[in-house]
Formats: C-alpha cells, sequence, structure tokens
C-alpha cells in the first residue's frame, strides 16, 4: 500500500545543509589525501570516512526525522549502527579510490556502482531500522531511480574530485557549487528512497517502545554533525595555516632563487654584472640590433700593471683598486651601456643600440681619462690606466662569443702600441694566444740567431749636462713581425722563461759595449742592465755575472742592475741575498720605477741600494698635476734622506728638468735629452758632448 507522505521542510532544508556541507568537506578531504604522505594519508583516510559517512548518514537520518508521523517512531540499534557502518565503508572506498593519481574511466565506474550500493545499503538498512514502521515493500521503479541517483550521484562525486584536486586546487566557489551538485544527489536518493517504501498499515501511527528514541537519535545526529562541523574547522585552521606556511616558503624561496639568479650574474667583489651577464645582454643586443637594422660595441678594457699593484700592495688593496675602477667605469659609461667585471683586471662593456663607431670612440676616451686621476687606496696613492680594445656589431662579428674575442684581440693590441690606449679590432689582427705563440717561436729564434739588438740611453748629470752613464734597453726587430715593442717582447719572454737567457745576453753585450768604448776613449761610462725577478730565483746568478765581468773585462764598478719594487718583493729574502754579493763584488743597485711598486720602505732600507729611479709616469705631471709633482718631491726628499741618489725618468721637458734641479735630483734620463739610441749614435753623441764640454772648459 502506498501512502502520500509528508514531511517537515525545515528538517528537508536541514538534511539538505547537512549533505552539502559534508559533501564540501569530503571533496576537501579528498584533495587532502591525495597530496599527503604516507602515514597522514592514513589518518585522512579514517578521519574522512568517519566525517564523510557520518555526514551522509546523519543526512539521512535527518530525512527521516523530517517525515511528518502520527506516532513515536524508534530506531533498531544494531540495523542504525549497521547502516552507519556501511556510509563509512562507502566513503572509506571512495576516499581510497580518489587517492589514486588517475582517473581511469574503469576506476571510476567501479568506484561509483561501489559507493552507489554502499549509499543505498545505508538507506535501505536505516528504512529497515525504523521499528514498526518498516516497510513491507519497494515500488520497483522508484527504487530503482533510487539506485541510480546513487550510483550516479557517486559517479559524479568522484568525478569532481579527481577534477576540482588536480595538480591545482580549485578555488572554494567551484567546490561550492560542486558540493551542492553532489548534496542534489544525495538528497535525491534518499527522498526517491523515501518515496519507494511500501507500508501494509498506515504508517507511523503506531508507538514504539523499544530501540533509539528520536530523541536520542535527534542527539546522535546533532552530535555527528557538529562533529562534521569540527573536522571542517580543523581544515580550515590547518589550511589556512598551511597556506601562510606555503606562502612564506614559496616566497622565501622565491627570494632565494632571485638570489641565486643575481649571484650568477654579479661578480661577487665589485658587485657589478658578470661575463655571464653581460654575455645574455649581448645575445639580447643582437637581436634588437637585427631588429632595428642598428649596431653596437664591446669595449675590451684591461688596467696597465694591475699585477704589481696587487703584488706589492697586497690584495687588499688590489680589490680596493678593482672597486674604484669600477665605479669610475660605471660613471663614465651611460644607461644602456652595461659595464661589467669579467676577470682579474678585465672589464667588458657592451654599450646601447645604436652606437657609432664615432660614439664608441669617445667612451673609449672618456674611459681611458676617467682612470688617470690616482686612486686613494687606505694610506696609498696609487695610478693606473687602461687598455681599451673595441670590436663593433656587425663589422667585426656576428655572435656574441666573436665580438668578445676581437675586442680582446684588439685590447692586446692596445698594450703592445704602449698602453693606455685605445684599439679598434681590425679584420686579420691575430689573436692574443696565436700572436704570442708567434712571438715566443720568433723570439727564440731571434735568441739562436744573435739578431737581437740593444739600445742605450742616457743618463744625464742634472748640474753638468753631461752623460754620466747610459741603459741598456733591449730591442727586436723581426723579420716577420717588425719591430716589436720591448714591453710586449720583455713581457712574452718573462712569461716563457727566456728573460733568463736574455738577460744573460743583455748583460754580456752591454759589458762588452762599454768596454768597446773605454777602449775608444769614451772614458768610464757606467752602464744599467734591466734584471728581471727570474734571473734572481737563477741559483748560479751571482757566478755568472762575475764570468761575465772577466769575460768582457767591464769593472764592477762600472755596472748597475736596475730592478723594480715589485721584482724584490716577490722574494725579498733572496733578492736581499743576491743584492749584498752583488754589492760586495762592487756592483752598484738600482730601484727602478720607484713610487709605482708601493714597497715597504722598512723593507727596502735593508738593501744595499745606491739609487732611486723616480717613474716617468709621476714625472710626467710634475709641472701640469699637482699631485704628481708632490709625490715627485716627497720621492726625492726620501731618496735624499737615506741618503741615494735620484735618477728622474722620463724628462721630456725643460720644465720638468727645472723641477728636477730644484729638488736637487742628481741624474735625470728622457728624451729631452736623448731616446734610447743603437751603440754606434750613443758613441757619436758622447764624443760630441765631450767635445763642446773640452771646447766650453778651453
Ligand atoms: N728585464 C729587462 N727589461 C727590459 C730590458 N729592456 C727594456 N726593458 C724594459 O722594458 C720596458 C720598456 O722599455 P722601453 O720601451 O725600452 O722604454 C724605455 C724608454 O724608451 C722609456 N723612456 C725613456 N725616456 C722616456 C721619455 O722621456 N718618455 C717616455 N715616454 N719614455 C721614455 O722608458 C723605458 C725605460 O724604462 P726603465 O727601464 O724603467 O728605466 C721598460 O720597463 C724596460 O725596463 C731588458 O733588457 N731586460
Amino acid at each position: 500500500m502506498q501512502f502520500l507522505l509528508s514531511f517537515d521542510p525545515w528538517l528537508v532544508a536541514l538534511s539538505f545543509i547537512v549533505a552539502a556541507f559534508t559533501s564540501l568537506t569530503a571533496l576537501d578531504l579528498a584533495g587532502r589525501l591525495r597530496a599527503a604522505e604516507k602515514a597522514a594519508r592514513y589518518v585522512w583516510l579514517c578521519g574522512g570516512a568517519l566525517a564523510m559517512g557520518g555526514g551522509i548518514w546523519s543526512m539521512h537520518f535527518i530525512g527521516m526525522l523530517a517525515m511528518k508521523t502520527g506516532g513515536h517512531m524508534q530506531y533498531d540499534l544494531s540495523l542504525t549502527l549497521l547502516s552507519m557502518l556501511a556510509a563509512m565503508l562507502a566513503s572509506a572506498l571512495a576516499l581510497l579510490i580518489v587517492c589514486a593519481p588517475t582517473p581511469t574511466t574503469g576506476r571510476l565506474s567501479v568506484g561509483g556502482l561501489t559507493m552507489g550500493a554502499g549509499v543505498c545499503l545505508m538507506h535501505y538498512l536505516g528504512m529497515e531500522a525504523m521499528l514498526s514502521h518498516t516497510p513491507t515493500g519497494y515500488d520497483p521503479t522508484l527504487f530503482s531511480v533510487s539506485v541510480l541517483i546513487a550510483i550516479g550521484a557517486s559517479t559524479a562525486a568522484l568525478w569532481l574530485s579527481f577534477y576540482l584536486n588536480g595538480s591545482v586546487r580549485s578555488p572554494l566557489w567551484l567546490r561550492s557549487i560542486a558540493a551542492l551538485v553532489m548534496a542534489v544527489g544525495i538528497t535525491g536518493m534518499h527522498y526517491t528512497g523515501m518515496a519507494a517504501a511500501i507500508y501494509d498499515t498506515t504508517p507511523f501511527m503506531t508507538h514504539s517502545t523499544t530501540g533509539i528514541a528520536p530523541d536520542y537519535m535527534a542527539i546522535t545526529i546533532a552530535g555527528i554533525a557538529s562533529g562534521i562541523l569540527l573536522i571542517a574547522m580543523l581544515m580550515a585552521v590547518y589550511d589556512s595555516h598551511l597556506v601562510s606556511k606555503t606562502t612564506r616558503l614559496a616566497n622565501s624561496l622565491q627570494e632565494a632563487n632571485q638570489e641565486l639568479r643575481s649571484l650568477a650574474l654579479m661578480d661577487p667583489l665589485t658587485r657589478m654584472p658578470n661575463r655571464l651577464a653581460v654575455e645574455q645582454r649581448l645575445e639580447s643586443g643582437l637581436v634588437q640590433a637585427d631588429d632595428r637594422n642598428t649596431g653596437f660595441a664591446v669595449l675590451f678594457v684591461d688596467l696597465d700593471r694591475f699585477k704589481s699593484i696587487n703584488d706589492s700592495l697586497g690584495h687588499h688593496a688590489g680589490d680596493q683598486l678593482l672597486k674604484l675602477v669600477g665605479k669610475r667605469l660605471q660613471s663614465s659609461t651611460r644607461n644602456d651601456d652595461i659595464v661589467a667585471r669579467v676577470g682579474g683586471d678585465e672589464f667588458l662593456i657592451v654599450t646601447g643600440n645604436g652606437t657609432s663607431r664615432e660614439e664608441s670612440t669617445t667612451l673609449a676616451r672618456r674611459i681611458i681619462g676617467s682612470l688617470e686621476s690616482p686612486f686613494q687606496l687606505d694610506q696609498h696613492i696609487v695610478r693606473t690606466s687602461c687598455s681599451v680594445g673595441i670590436s663593433l656589431y656587425p663589422e667585426h662579428g656576428d655572435s656574441a662569443h666573436l665580438l668578445i674575442v676581437h675586442a680582446d684581440t684588439a685590447m692586446y693590441r692596445a698594450k703592445d702600441l704602449g698602453r693606455n690606449k685605445l684599439q679598434f679590432y681590425e679584420h686579420g689582427m691575430r689573436s692574443m694566444q696565436d700572436r704570442r705563440n708567434q712571438l715566443e717561436q720568433r723570439l727564440r729564434l731571434a735568441l739562436e740567431e744573435n739578431s737581437l739588438k740593444l739600445a742605450y740611453q742616457p743618463k744625464v748629470d742634472v748640474d753638468s749636462g753631461r752623460t754620466r752613464g747610459v741603459e741598456a734597453l733591449l730591442r727586436w726587430t723581426d723579420t716577420e713581425l717588425g719591430e716589436v715593442p720591448p714591453e710586449e717582447a720583455i713581457a712574452i719572454a718573462e712569461d716563457t722563461g727566456l728573460i733568463v737567457p736574455i738577460g744573460e745576453w743583455v748583460l754580456r753585450e752591454a759589458c762588452s759595449q762599454l768596454e768597446r768604448w773605454r777602449t775608444s776613449g769614451l772614458g768610464e761610462l757606467t752602464v744599467a742592465v734591466n734584471l728581471s725577478a727570474r734571473q734572481l730565483n737563477e741559483k748560479d746568478f751571482v757566478s755568472r755575472v762575475r764570468h761575465i765581468l772577466e769575460e768582457t773585462g767591464l769593472a764592477p764598478e762600472q755596472l748597475e742592475f736596475e730592478l723594480t719594487e715589485t721584482a724584490i718583493m716577490q722574494d725579498p729574502d733572496n733578492a736581499l741575498r743576491i743584492f749584498r754579493q752583488l754589492d760586495s763584488l762592487g756592483i752598484a743597485l738600482s730601484i727602478d720605477d720607484f713610487g709605482t711598486g708601493y714597497s715597504n720602505l722598512s723593507q727596502l732600507k735593508r738593501f744595499p741600494i745606491r739609487c732611486l729611479k723616480v717613474d716617468r709616469s709621476f714625472t710626467a705631471g710634475v709641472t701640469s698635476d699637482h699631485q704628481d709633482a708632490a709625490i715627485v718631491r716627497a720621492l726625492i726628499m726620501l731618496a735624499h734622506s737615506l741618503d741615494l741618489e735620484v735618477v728622474a725618468e722620463g724628462v721630456e721637458t725643460d720644465a720638468q728638468l727645472d723641477f728636477i734641479r730644484r729638488l736637487k735630483g742628481q741624474q735625470y734620463q728622457g728624451y729631452l735629452y736623448s731616446r734610447p739610441l743603437p751603440a754606434a749614435d750613443i758613441g757619436r753623441l758622447i764624443t760630441a758632448e765631450r767635445g763642446a764640454g773640452s771646447a766650453g772648459a778651453m
């Protein structure tokens, strides 16, 4: 017998709300379950099955309570518990299914079927639990519809869960809509199932006194609903904690990433872009230039004599200098140029797009000019200069690599041409390494074939204007390479160790020449020979010198060695030992390029030195730069106080000579009197000088 049932609308609404709330919680749980690690997954699974099963079960019994009966309904305890167990097992199964990483159709179908069956089992066991109002049968159509709704709703719920908990968690509004759809399914199934019930008698007119009373049932339902609410709240709190933790982690990860990225692109000393950064910039510059049909320039800047500053003043000072140089370079460039430090004392500048050859020249000149004024490094004042090589895009290369290599090659050419210069790359210029290899080969050959030459530059007495001695300077004109600048030849010789045999050749040649001049009547001149630190390291250096003096017949008093402060400081103890032996032979020792090496004077004063040579870079500025003038004044005073002679190098003008004279510098050397000349020319010059002297005396 079918009866028309009526329901309390508030309780029906409540049952729907509980269903929706349960669905929302279940969707949330499914997402967490999938993301959870092994142990946490079991906790979420148990908690989820309890909450979800309990929720569905509560919704079902609220629906029962919503049914308006004339009597007092009681529920069978074991069937009620069984129905609850069925709901929870079905939920556990559903959650297990959604744990799987991929939602195959088979998995969804089996899951939907099993869960639907579980929900039906829960529902119809619940119906059976109604004591004295147990249905006697079910309308097959409505029953089938309720089963189909249960399976359909379960499959939809599983599918939604997969869909909404993919790689990215869906927003709350989307999950809420899904939960509402699921709630419609669950409540739809429930009320269809209730409508399917057939009773023999008018239901609910009788009273039962056994089983669970509706009051207890309401309390149980309220308890379970509160439990779900609690779990949902706990999840929300956990969620916000997780979100803030994740946000914090994400932020610090982002910061760490940024830091790593900037470190990878930054030179740690100067905090300027590094080689990688400039290469990236070059790559994008190439693309831009092609798009706009323009060009740009790459400038390779290398400091001159940085090594000697670093060696003599120490790495701290060297580092300070590099930072200051970096700042000056940056302030010499425009905003759209990038300045990077790409090696020890090497900087690379990539100009903004549209830079012409003329603009690159102006920039290179500005850069060279920016390094002209001295640098203050703690208590030291330091001077440096730079050589700049320039390559242009597109003329000199079509890749970042080529442009850098060509700018580098041009920079080495600028160094060969005497430093403190700019040089554009020219096609056919050999790469630095190629040229070095060729130079080394040719230099060895020149030594073997005895084709090296010496030039001599007079060292002139400031008061009398007469030549007191000469400095022997290496000259090399190669048949293939042409005239090779002495600085380049010496640098190769130093690097390859050839400086030892070449130095010995220079010494023998200079001593022989002096003897020839003496025997030809030029009188007692002295000859200064430059020494390299490498020569000092030769075990038998002193005995070789003694042997050459014996061989050539030159008196030791006519020989003088010049050594830079930097060379001495490479191994001061060894230098001191050798200097003492040379001094005891009667050979004089001079400190070359004085003022550029910045050695400590307490070290230097231990050495048997007779003379300080003021570096030509200071002499050049004595009449134009008050700092240079102050430095030369201080150096000469220092030499006087240590009872040493002073030779001012690089005197090119009368004004410079006057300055040296006023300070009582004893000797000078420079183009003013004579450039370095071949031996024959020097012979003639001194002969003329002597003749003029005797004529004057007469
Ligand atoms: N170990 C050895 N070093 C050597 C030897 N021969 C030369 N050298 C060193 O090479 C450097 C370059 O020498 P060079 O190009 O010969 O330059 C010398 C002079 O030409 C130059 N000079 C002299 N007067 C002036 C001047 O008025 N203006 C000006 N611009 N330059 C001038 O100075 C150089 C001499 O310097 P120094 O030796 O410091 O007195 C140079 O460092 C040589 O030392 C060698 O055989 N062995």
